[in-house]
């Protein structure tokens, strides 16, 4: 049997302490695999979890209880490995744009020739559509130019896993949909394994091979997981077109629905899945 668990989460635990001093748990037995390239999304209410999942797999966020193998190694902690992107890119503002990404090259090539970091940044600053905008200082660019830049940060690293939180979350539509089809790009060439965080059901049918469904937090975990069927690489008016696009869009608000309903006390509704949760399969 072929093993196809590139990342594993296993009852994986966050709990913070409250007010009061007591812990509460508030990820409680989140369980999910990942296969290698393959693009998940995670989706949920607003703080049911999502960044805490995502950080402890980053490890940027101690564990509670619980683990996460990556390519067959436990994580204790942040690596080359795995590279985020966050809402904000967080760029150093007195240095350009080849600086800004030089800088994590530098650190995880050391015994790599200039000549060679170069051509990483270089590359990953194409990619990304910024090849004329190298030398100029975040100041000088949009909000969307500057979140390229920090896509092209974390793919200079060539990461085994790539964790976007939200990386859309403060641009608006037309570029949204542009960095999209940029992030698109990239994963269809490279196939990074990665991990989305998204509110929207829409970028979530359109990028991603799975998608995770979180409950209602505290104690929250994996509710359902839905396979989004379309080819690759995909085309979002072709998409858009199909019946399956508005079935897998019910699927999720109906998911997310539900768990507005269980918060003003209208469920229970049953999301047990103890281990890996059942995958819905829409069409
Ligand atoms: N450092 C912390 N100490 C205590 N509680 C925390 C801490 N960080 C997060 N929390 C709590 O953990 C829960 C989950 O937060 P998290 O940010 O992971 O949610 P989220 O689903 O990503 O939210 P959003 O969609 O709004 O970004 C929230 O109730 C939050 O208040």
């Amino acid at each position: 049997m072929i093993d196809n668990r590139y990342v594993e989460i296993s009852n994986l635990v966050k709990a913070y302490p409250n007010p009061f001093g007591e812990e509460i748990r508030v990820v409680d037995g989140f369980n999910l695999t990942m296969q290698k390239g393959e693009v998940i999304g995670v989706i949920g209410h607003s703080g049911c979890g999502k960044s805490t999942v995502l950080t402890m797999v980053a490890g940027l966020n101690e564990i509670s209880d619980g683990g996460i193998v990556v390519a067959g190694k436990e994580i204790d902690g942040p690596g080359p490995d795995r590279a985020v992107v966050f809402q904000a890119p967080c760029l150093l503002p007195w240095m350009t744009t080849f600086q800004n990404v030089m800088m994590g090259v530098k650190q995880v090539y050391p015994h790599a020739s200039k000549q060679q970091r170069r051509v990483i940044v270089e590359y990953s600053l194409s990619v990304v559509g910024l090849a004329d905008a190298m030398h100029k200082y975040p100041r000088e660019m949009s909000g969307g130019m500057q979140q390229r830049v920090g896509i092209a940060r974390a793919i200079a690293l060539k990461p085994k896993v790539l964790l976007l939180d939200e990386p859309f979350g403060r641009l608006d539509s037309l570029t949204r949909m542009e960095l999209q089809d940029v992030i698109l790009g990239i994963l269809d060439r490279e196939k990074i394994t990665t991990m989305i965080i998204t509110h929207d059901p829409d970028e979530a049918i359109f990028m991603c091979d799975r998608i995770c469904m979180m409950t209602n937090g505290p104690h929250a975990r994996v509710g359902q997981v839905m396979s989004i069927d379309f080819e690759r690489p995909r085309n979002r008016e072709e998409i858009m077109e199909t019946d399956e696009f508005y079935q897998y869009r019910q699927r999720l608000l109906q998911f997310l629905d539900d768990c507005e309903a269980e918060k003003h006390g209208k469920g229970p509704i049953r999301f047990d899945q103890p281990t890996e949760p059942a995958v819905v399969q829409v069409g």
